[in-house]
């Protein structure tokens, strides 16, 4: 496949399957370089096979992958080395010293950035004598990613690095991350299922769902695309499968609370023929469009 250097993901009708399941499905992903692109998705729609994938631990079954314009299957030790990965696990030696740790990386990366790791470093309270098992969980977190950021990586995959934090820490984290000038230099992807940090770091969203790529936009471009209305209409209101676009019903107080995917204002006028006499509708969060989304298959009869 010809494939165009401006893109650090590239994968052409790619598909995985492991027996009767399809896990990544014809999948057509295309992620330009630079910037935070933030991947989300349920449960099982495909997430870590595609990483594994593109990371060259697992063979399609069909189609093409393509990281950092190599093809997946293909990568070599250097090739690997250009690509930072931090996972929840942040799994470390826990019987060395920070600064042994540091020292091994240094030595292994000919592009390592003093200046990047002693950057994210500073916003913890990390000491060059302590032992890694010594570090808490968000201390832990931070070292990860002063490490993977002074590798001088061109594309850093950030897999759900908050997980298990408390409120400070993830701040910290974000913060680490957003004034390192070293992850202006690099292509960031964010999995996250925190969509309060997914807000505040990517400028695109892309949202996986089986195996598909179902939106790649600005956040908040996908905000936009998801309305709220209230509506007091009669009764049990229109049946589920009528309403144009839904995405998640619930009737509070005597009032109906439709969430719905690209809906203009004949959304009004659909509510009205349902009978009702007070139409409003109001803006929705990015968590609040996001999960109604992920869940739209389970949306259910409004409930009395
Ligand atoms: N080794 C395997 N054998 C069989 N099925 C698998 C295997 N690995 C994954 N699957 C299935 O493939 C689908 C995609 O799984 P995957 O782990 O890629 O999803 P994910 O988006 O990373 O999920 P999560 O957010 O829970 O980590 C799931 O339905 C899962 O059950």
């Amino acid at each position: 496949m010809s494939h165009d250097p401006d893109y650090v993901i590239e994968t052409r009708a790619l598909s995985k399957r492991y027996g009767r399941k399809l896990a990544l499905d014809n999948l057509d992903l295309r992620i330009p370089r630079g910037r935070i692109h933030a991947i989300v998705g349920a449960n099982g729609a495909g997430k870590s096979t595609l990483f594994r994938i593109l990371m060259g631990f697992l063979p399609p079954t069909s189609g093409e992958a393509r990281i950092l314009g190599k093809d997946s299957q293909a990568l070599t030790p250097q090739d690997r080395g250009r690509i930072g990965f931090v996972n929840e696990e942040h799994t470390l030696p826990n019987w060395m010293r920070v600064s042994q740790v540091m020292a091994m990386q240094k030595h292994q990366y000919a592009n390592w950035n003093q200046h990047a790791f002693d950057g994210v470093i500073g916003h913890y309270h990390v000491l060059p004598e302590q032992k890694v098992g010594q570090l808490s969980r968000g201390e832990r977190a931070g070292f990860n990613l002063a490490l993977a950021l002074a590798q001088g990586p061109e594309l850093l995959v950030l897999d759900e690095p908050t997980l298990g934090l408390d409120v400070v820490a993830k701040r910290a984290f974000l913060e680490s991350l957003m004034y390192s000038n070293a992850a202006d230099d690099c292509t960031v992807i964010y999995c996250s299922h925190q969509m309060e940090e997914i807000e505040r770091v990517a400028d695109n969203l892309i949202i996986l769902e089986r195996g598909q790529l179902k939106n790649m936009s600005a956040p908040e471009d996908f905000t936009a695309r998801v309305s709220h209305w209230v509506a007091d209409v009669p009764f049990k209101g229109p049946a589920p499968h009528t309403v144009p676009g839904l995405l998640e019903v619930q009737r509070l107080d005597g009032l109906h609370h439709y969430l719905v995917l690209d809906q203009d204002d004949g959304f009004e006028r659909f509510l009205r023929d349902a009978g009702a006499r007070h139409v409003q509708s109001m803006p929705v969060s990015l968590d609040r469009a996001v999960n109604a989304f992920l869940a739209k298959n389970h949306a259910a009869p409004a409930a009395a």
